[in-house]
């Protein structure tokens, strides 16, 4: 906003300078890097100030002093890269900003030097030195999401001055001084020349020209890919450019294929799909010369950094061209093509990988940009075909894509539960799979189920590596079974539609990943490629993934199966024997011997949320599967108390349940305490329950702390208990993950496109969404960023009102530049409890009266639209996976309660082993955890507002504000 000063705070400082060079130098700089206006009082005194700052500048001659002052600044100018400079200075005046990223814009305009830290897209701290050999920080932290530098980017001794930066103390190394809203002296250095500041402090990194370029098949969510790319690489002061068309335009090379882009070129690509600077499968890239040429176009066009978001292919592409990179540009330079400057300058290819793939075949990450929105294409594609397959009875057989790589056909499988897949890691030989699938299918038909799905991968084969076409399986159901079957082949509607909001998300964190890994590359840095393991943005080598990637391919070709199922990730296996198990439920020959069978029962607390009825499906017929006998408890805990609402599961009620939203089961808010306690244990006696799995929010984590208190009083809940964490407001402590928070989400996102696009449509306009959630801005959050909303308001931050007026301001900025151009409607999302007394209706209105005609905001309210119909794929997978990871916990865990169960003298509560058996089961950074419920309930939750105390998301609050360039208030 212009005039808005660049720092603020109500700092008053004054520094002395020993010459009058330097006294003439500081005043200068002062007032470039601070913006400041000065009046010289004397000649010896100069005051630079704006509303908020003043800095006095006085000048004390001093030889001796001066020396001390040229000594320190030579010593800061040793420093190299790798040394947190900021620990070795032991003086430092500190400013307050709302804004680091337009400090640092203005910074590198002026060419002032500076650091920022810590070192991600996170700035929120930045330091440079003034000619007198002072350090200057100015921070951004204060508000109450906002988080210190971290362990990870800060050497102890640095965190240490960082804290003090911020809270104002003095750390242990004297004398440090760090000040700020105060008037403060200090003794300060001075030199002739303006320093020159050490090689670590420039930008250069900075200033690098990052490239991004769509390869392979086009995958949702590239879009937001290159979006982050472009806008991240802009926000840390690099120019950004696209490769248009893939390989193909590096092979072309020139303006038209590589071509620079603004921070306007991607605005609203969040909501569209495919990718929009185009992609190929290009043959010359496969050539050497086509790379020569693609070198030769990177260096014209002076890119120093590739990022490329495609397939196992595309970065297969990727690492070679890295590998022949010095080869390529020795013979650039050989050939007269290049200068020796530019050989120089270029010597090192700083490649980066972001997996965009539909087909999730990338090793060493659990998830490709584009996958899971395919995923839900096809499961939408097959709840449709359900409806139809149903009504005459009938077989239906889907060809899905994935070409070597079965994890759609798989994760569809689960996700629709149907009754048979093929998939390329794991084929039977020819007259097996016939068997097996007629064998299932018969059983499932038998026991009343009116449809049968088979999906069939594209690559699906036999064990003789003979192809499997969906015709041959339609031959099998209809010869064999006299099957009334259908053949639908999906085709691209699977590569259609936006993206998901898991896809841009993932795509948008991984873009910001990547242009901090090619800035953090240096010649010896192993190339990237930016994965994702669980919940958990990570980076892998590009170079080992690629090789594991092909290496499945290989083993399939030498029909080595088990080899290529090994290589897969981890959760692929374990999704594939999931799938065996819940699809195989019989209660003829179940796996687990008698004395190994328990009684497990399922219960829903709190409000409905996406994949309940999938957890209680799965955890039902994996328990079958092994022999358990599964129980529903009815309507809460309540239905318990008082009707005795117990009823065991039959597979043939659950038919279908793995896709439907709600609860089948019911559900309600009401805990034990609430419902009767007494009652509870004693309905638990009769049943005689062996374990307890609860699926819910934050009423079935206080309902399981309940139950776990009571086993001092009450036997019957000296079992196995487990939480499932099922709350669109993803507030269960010891979990980073719920169930339904993803289909909220998606219905949220889905909305909000809606409603920015009529607002795009209308001159002028803004929406004030209003998203449920409770206390937790989780949903409203990620909801921003998969919208590119201009705000978002959350019941951690509040609403200031000092940056209301930021945000309208920064509105009414935008709305004035954007005159003349169409499609920009802007969304401002808003957590109910952001506030009670803004409500969005009211919101909308201030932000109208305040925008004075220049443009208007009405409220949008989704309500219960959140809770979400269908529940998404993404909610049913991992219910599934959920449960079963339960039932095994009870399984694990029975052997430790079972002992101490019955005999009071026995029974120690307080006994750590006895404790875990009551757990939270969540997604904690990469990892499936289960977490004692007294651990999390004692430390780790604030129960008053029913919120974890770490709120594990709130670094992404900060990239959802850089990405729309929302400037912070303090
Ligand atoms: N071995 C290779 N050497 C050089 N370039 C390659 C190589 N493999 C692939 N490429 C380049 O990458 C492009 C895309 O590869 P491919 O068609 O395999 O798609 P992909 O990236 O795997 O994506 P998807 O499988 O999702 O469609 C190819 O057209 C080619 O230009
Ligand atoms: O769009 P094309 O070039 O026909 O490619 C189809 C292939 O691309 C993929 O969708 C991967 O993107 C494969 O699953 C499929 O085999
Ligand atoms: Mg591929």
């Amino acid at each position: 906003m212009p005039g808005t000063p660049i720092v603020n705070g109500t700092s008053y400082v004054t520094v002395e300078a020993y010459s009058d060079a330097s006294f003439q130098k500081a005043a200068e700089f002062y007032a470039k890097f601070l913006e400041l206006d000065s009046t010289k009082k004397s000649d010896t005194e100069t005051v630079l100030f704006n509303k908020l700052v003043t800095v006095r500048i006085v000048l004390v001659e001093d030889a001796a002093r001066q020396q001390a002052a040229d000594q320190q600044l030579a010593a800061l100018e040793a420093l190299t890269d790798t040394q947190d400079w900021r620990a070795h200075f032991n003086q430092s005046l500190v400013f307050k900003t709302t804004s680091i990223v337009n400090l640092q814009h203005s910074l590198n305009k002026l060419h002032i030097p500076h650091q920022v830290y810590p070192s991600t897209l996170l700035p929120m701290e930045l330091y440079t030195v003034d000619p007198l050999g002072n350090v200057v920080g100015v921070t951004s932290t204060k508000n109450s999401v906002s988080s210190k530098p971290t362990d990870r980017n800060l050497s102890s001794e640095a965190t240490a001055v960082a804290t003090a930066l911020q809270t104002g103390a003095k750390t242990s190394r004297e004398p440090s001084r760090v000040h700020s809203m105060t008037d403060l002296s200090y003794r300060v250095g001075t030199t002739d020349s303006h320093p020159s500041l050490p090689k670590q402090m420039t930008p250069a990194k900075a200033n690098k020209a990052i490239a991004v370029m769509t390869s392979g098949g086009d995958a949702q969510g590239m879009n937001s890919n290159v979006r982050a790319i472009v806008r991240t690489a802009l926000f840390k002061g690099c120019k950004a450019f696209v490769v248009m068309e893939g390989y193909e335009g590096l092979v072309r090379g020139g303006p038209e294929y590589i071509k620079e882009f603004s921070w306007e070129d991607v605005r609203g690509w969040n909501a569209e799909g495919g990718t929009n600077i185009g992609t190929a499968r290009c043959l010359e890239f496969r050539q050497r010369e086509g790379r020569l040429l693609g070198a030769l176009h990177l260096i014209e066009a002076g890119v120093d950094a590739l990022i490329v978001c495609g397939g196992d292919g595309s970065l297969t592409g990727a690492d070679l061209f890295r590998s022949e990179w010095p080869s390529l540009i020795q013979e650039l330079q050989e050939t007269g093509k290049i200068t020796q400057e530019q050989h120089t300058r270029y010597k090192h290819l700083n490649i980066c990988g972001t997996v965009g793939s539909i087909d999730n075949d990338m090793s060493t990450t659990d998830a490709t940009i584009g996958a899971y929105s395919a995923l839900d294409r096809i499961c939408q594609a097959i709840d449709y075909v359900e409806a139809t397959a149903n009504s005459h009875s009938r077989a239906f057989v889907v060809e899905v894509m994935g070409r070597n790589c079965g994890w759609l056909a798989l994760l569809a499988g689960i996700a629709t539960s149907a009754d048979y897949i093929f998939i390329p890691e794991k084929p039977a030989s020819d007259g097996d799979w016939q068997k097996q699938m007629c064998d299932i299918v018969a059983k499932h038909r038998a026991r009343g189920k009116r449809t049968t799905i088979v999906i069939v991968a594209e690559g699906a084969i036999s064990a003789d590596l003979t192809p499997i076409s969906p015709s041959d399986v339609h031959k099998v159901l209809v010869d064999k079974l006299g099957l009334d079957t259908r053949i639908t082949t999906l085709g691209h509607v699977q590569r259609g539609g936006t993206a998901v909001a898991y896809d841009r998300i993932l795509a948008t964190l991984q873009g910001v990943e990547a242009v901090n890994a090619v800035l953090e590359s240096d010649a010896d840095t192993p190339s990237p490629l930016i994965a994702v393991n669980e919940n958990k943005i990570t980076r892998k080598p590009l170079v080992e993934s690629v090789r594991l990637t092909k290496s499945v391919a290989d083993a399939i070709k030498a029909k080595d199966f088990k080899k290529a199922m090994a290589l897969r990730d981890t959760e692929f296996i374990e999704h594939l024997n999931n799938f065996m198990a819940i699809n195989s439920a019989d209660h003829v020959a179940p796996k687990l011997p008698r004395d190994q069978r328990l009684k497990i029962a399922i219960v829903s607390v709190g409000p409905p949320a996406g994949g309940i009825n999938s957890a209680v499906y799965s955890m039902a017929t994996y328990c079958m599967s092994q022999g358990h006998k599964p129980y529903a408890i009815y309507n809460g805990f309540s239905g318990l108390a008082r009707h005795e609402s117990v009823r065991s599961l039959t597979w043939k009620e659950m038919i279908g349940w793995q896709s439907k939203g709600g609860s089948e089961i019911g559900t309600n808010r009401v805990t034990p305490n609430e419902a009767d306690i007494g009652m509870i244990a004693y309905y638990f006696q009769k049943y005689q329950f062996d374990g307890l799995v609860i699926v819910g929010g934050f009423e079935a984590f206080e309902s399981l702390h309940q139950l776990e208190t009571a086993r001092e009083s009450y036997p019957a809940f000296r079992i196995p208990m487990v939480l499932i964490p099922a709350t669109l407001s993803n507030n269960v402590p010891g979990t980073e993950y719920s169930l339904g928070s993803d289909t909220a989400l998606n219905a949220l996102m889905k909305y909000c496109d809606v409603v920015k696009q009529s607002a795009a449509s209308t001159r002028g306009r803004t929406f004030v969404v209003d998203c449920q959630g409770g206390n937790s801005g989780y949903l409203a959050t990620c909801a921003a960023i998969c919208v590119g909303a201009q705000a978002s308001y959350v019941p951690e931050e509040g609403i200031s009102l000092d940056q209301l007026q930021e945000d309208i301001a920064s509105l009414a900025e935008s709305f004035e530049k954007s005159q003349g151009r169409t499609g920009f409607g802007k969304l401002i999302l808003k957590t109910t409890n952001a506030s009670k007394a803004l409500s969005a209706d009211k919101l909308a209105s201030i932000i109208t009266a305040e925008a004075q005609g220049k443009f208007d905001a009405k409220p949008a309210v989704p309500g219960h639209v959140q809770q979400g119909g269908l529940p998404s794929p993404i909610d049913r997978t991992r219910a599934t996976r959920f449960a079963i990871k339960a039932v095994d916990f009870i399984g694990k865990q029975q052997a430790i309660i079972a002992g101490v169960r019955a005999a009071d003298f026995q029974f120690d509560a307080n006994d750590k082993a006895v404790e875990a058996t009551a757990s939270v089961l969540g997604v904690k950074s990469s990892h499936i955890r289960f977490t004692p419920i007294r651990q999390l309930y004692d430390n780790e939750t604030e129960i008053s507002k029913r919120m974890p105390k770490i709120i594990h998301w709130r670094e992404t609050r900060e990239i959802a504000d850089h990405l729309v360039g929302r400037k912070r208030v303090d």
